[in-house]
């Protein structure tokens, strides 16, 4: 989000005394002190030991290797053709949805859903029938099975081309009328023919790699697609209009986005070569389909091959489908039990990753992060949401937090060091104590944005090993008063900072004053005149008031200066506690912070 950009970027040596374990496990569930209610994961909900199965309404028919999976892990119910009304009702009770392409997840659903949907899984490729902004939005993950019906709809697209030149369905459909029509269906040769492949993705690139065995001279377009990958199977990648003005076939193989909705209409069936024929296999919205039966009554299309359509099922009197030229099947390109099998096992086990807390390469709302990486991050982005609460803590009532300023130092190169996660979490922390979302790695920066916060990222780039990922977060707030006047910074932002040491986070630094207090508990700041015996007298206080005291450190300017006492504690003192330490004389000021 260009809001969280990363500013810029300058060397300091490198401290020698950091410790770090990079290989911590990790933990599934990743709870913060919240009402279990509001217990989330690190991505997504995860069900604690405490919490019942997670539910999941697989709403369109799914594979039953797929299904075994998800009854181990979860409550699983099937329920086909839902109406949307009933579709809203039943998503309350659900945290989990997997889909094909015949079920709209519109932002309705999403709203319905109360905040307990946390995954949608589409059991295919196409999310075009899924709300993304709403899915984000609502802080669900949405996940598809990119890979498994790939092969099927290549071949479905081949099948159709094949069938479409040689007339096999009218032919089909006209000899079991009692017909023998043999001139009527006279068709047309592949070899040597110029196929245009427009979308040179999985599907797009196995079409292409097919058809080059029948012999045809395949061009492609797409403007995202790398040129070698094409020349390696021989295949040209050419602009829009040189495809549709060259080819012979036309074969549509791009996702429907607004970019691509009715990219053929008049305008371009007009630049084709008369007689071409188009097959589509991929969204029936990338072609104006009322501007396609003018163009075959035209002449201008020869013939027309369909799996997909603008409306689906079409109208019964659709008169696209029942064109003569027109070869239609119903949305069949996946429907191979080979691929059906395999995607329902790629969703489900996409779904139940989700549900358990580990982030889905196969997202499409979220950023993916591969497990090693997260595994090297989790105690920094244990120290990201820690930091990020205890700045928003220090904010005074009233100021508002507009612009927040996260600075990462590591001797890493800053290519090799993903901070969205971190982001993230310090977005979680800042939000989560002041509001009632609750925020994740999937709606972590439009929740920000929606509430006015700009986060922008800086990297200190450190001299030395680039074996720890991070050496400190640095989290400031600028432009806000403080309920502790000590965390403002020489640079007037309340400012916190923190290190892993030993695989624990800690807070090293408040405002100006070094400290070193670990991130367990919770934390009372206090500033004194430095003096003898003042940890000895806060320290007695809790201990009278059994009140069990975790770490203690003192952060000072100069002795017999000011000073920042730092207490970690387990438990949350009584208002009477606080208060006696409030009136010890040297205190100038204190605050108690839950983490
Ligand atoms: N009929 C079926 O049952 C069936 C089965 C599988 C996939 N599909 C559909 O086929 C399409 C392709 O699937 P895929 O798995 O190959 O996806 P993919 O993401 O691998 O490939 C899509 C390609 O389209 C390209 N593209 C994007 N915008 C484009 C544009 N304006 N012009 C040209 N190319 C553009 C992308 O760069 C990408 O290379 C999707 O629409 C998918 O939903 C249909
Ligand atoms: O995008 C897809 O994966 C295909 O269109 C398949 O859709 P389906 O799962 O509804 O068959």
């Amino acid at each position: 989000m260009a809001a969280n950009a990363i500013s810029q970027t300058f060397r300091i040596p490198t401290p020698t005394s950091l410790s770090l374990s990079s290989k911590l496990p990790l933990s599934p569930a990743f709870s913060v002190s919240l009402p279990t209610h509001r217990r989330r994961s690190l991505v997504v909900y995860v069900s604690s030991s405490l919490d019942a199965k997670p539910t999941v309404l697989v709403a369109e028919k799914l594979g039953e290797a797929g299904l075994k999976l998800l009854k181990d892990f979860a409550n699983v119910d099937c329920s086909y053709n839902l109406s949307p009304e009933e579709l809203c009702t039943k998503i309350s009770l659900c945290d989990a949805l997997i889909v094909r392409s015949g079920t709209k997840v519109s932002r309705e659903v999403f709203e319905s859903s109360g905040g307990r949907l946390k995954v949608v899984g589409r059991a295919g490729v196409g999310i075009d029938n899924v709300d993304l902004a709403a899915a984000t939005e609502h802080g669900c993950l949405v996940v598809n099975a990119p890979t498994a019906n790939t092969v099927a709809a290549a071949e479905h697209g081949i099948a159709l081309l094949a069938s479409m030149a040689r007339n096999v369905a009218q032919a089909d459909a006209s000899i079991k009328a009692g017909k023998w029509l043999r001139s009527k269906y006279v068709g047309v040769s592949l070899v040597g023919k110029t196929l245009a492949v427009m979308g040179f993705g999985k599907v797009g690139t196995e079409v292409a790699r097919r058809a080059k065995g029948l012999g045809m001279n395949v061009i492609a377009h797409d403007p995202y697609a790398p040129a070698d990958r094409a020349r390696a199977i021989g295949v040209e990648l050419v602009s829009f209009d040189e495809a549709i003005a060259t080819a012979d076939f036309i074969s549509l193989h791009m996702p429907l986005t607004p970019a691509t909705s009715k990219m053929l209409n008049d305008e371009t069936f007009a630049k084709m070569k008369k007689g071409v024929r188009i097959v589509n296999v991929a969204r029936g919205g990338v072609i104006d389909e009322d501007a396609l039966v003018r163009a075959l009554d035209a002449g201008i299309v020869a013939q027309a091959a369909l799996d997909v359509f603008t409306v689906e099922p079409p109208a019964e009197d659709s008169k696209l489908v029942k064109h003569e030229l027109v070869t239609a099947t119903p949305h069949l390109g996946a429907s191979t039990k080979e691929a059906q099998e395999g995607v329902a096992i790629e969703i489900a086990e996409a779904v139940v990753g989700a549900l358990k807390g580990e982030l889905a390469s196969t997202a499409v709302n979220a950023p993916m992060v591969p497990s090693e990486v997260l595994t090297e991050l989790k105690p920094f982005v244990d120290l990201a949401e820690k930091l990020g609460r205890l700045a928003v803590q220090l904010v005074a009532g009233g100021s508002g937090v507009k612009t927040v300023k996260v600075t990462y130092a590591s001797a890493r190169a800053p290519d090799d060091l993903d901070t969205r996660l971190l982001r993230a979490m310090i977005t979680k922390g800042l939000i989560e104590p002041i509001s009632s979302v609750f925020v994740n790695l999937v709606n972590a920066d439009f929740t920000a944005k929606q509430r006015g916060i700009r986060i922008t990222e800086e990297r200190v780039i450190l001299d030395g090993s680039p074996e720890n990922p991070l050496e400190f977060i640095q989290v400031q707030i600028a432009n806000v008063e403080s309920r502790f006047a000590s965390a403002i910074s020489d640079s007037g932002e309340i400012t916190v900072e923190g290190r892993v040491k030993d695989g624990v986070p800690h807070l090293t630094k408040v405002g100006s004053f070094e400290v070193d207090v670990s991130l367990e508990g919770s934390i009372i700041l206090c500033r004194q005149v430095d003096q003898p015996g003042m940890i000895g007298k806060v320290g007695s206080i809790l201990g009278e008031e059994n009140v069990n005291v975790s770490f203690m450190s003192v952060g000072r300017i100069a002795p017999r200066k000011q000073a920042v006492m730092a207490i970690g504690v387990d438990d949350q003192p009584r208002k009477e506690t606080l208060k006696r330490i409030g009136d010890i004389p040297a205190v100038e000021e204190f605050v108690f912070l839950k983490l």
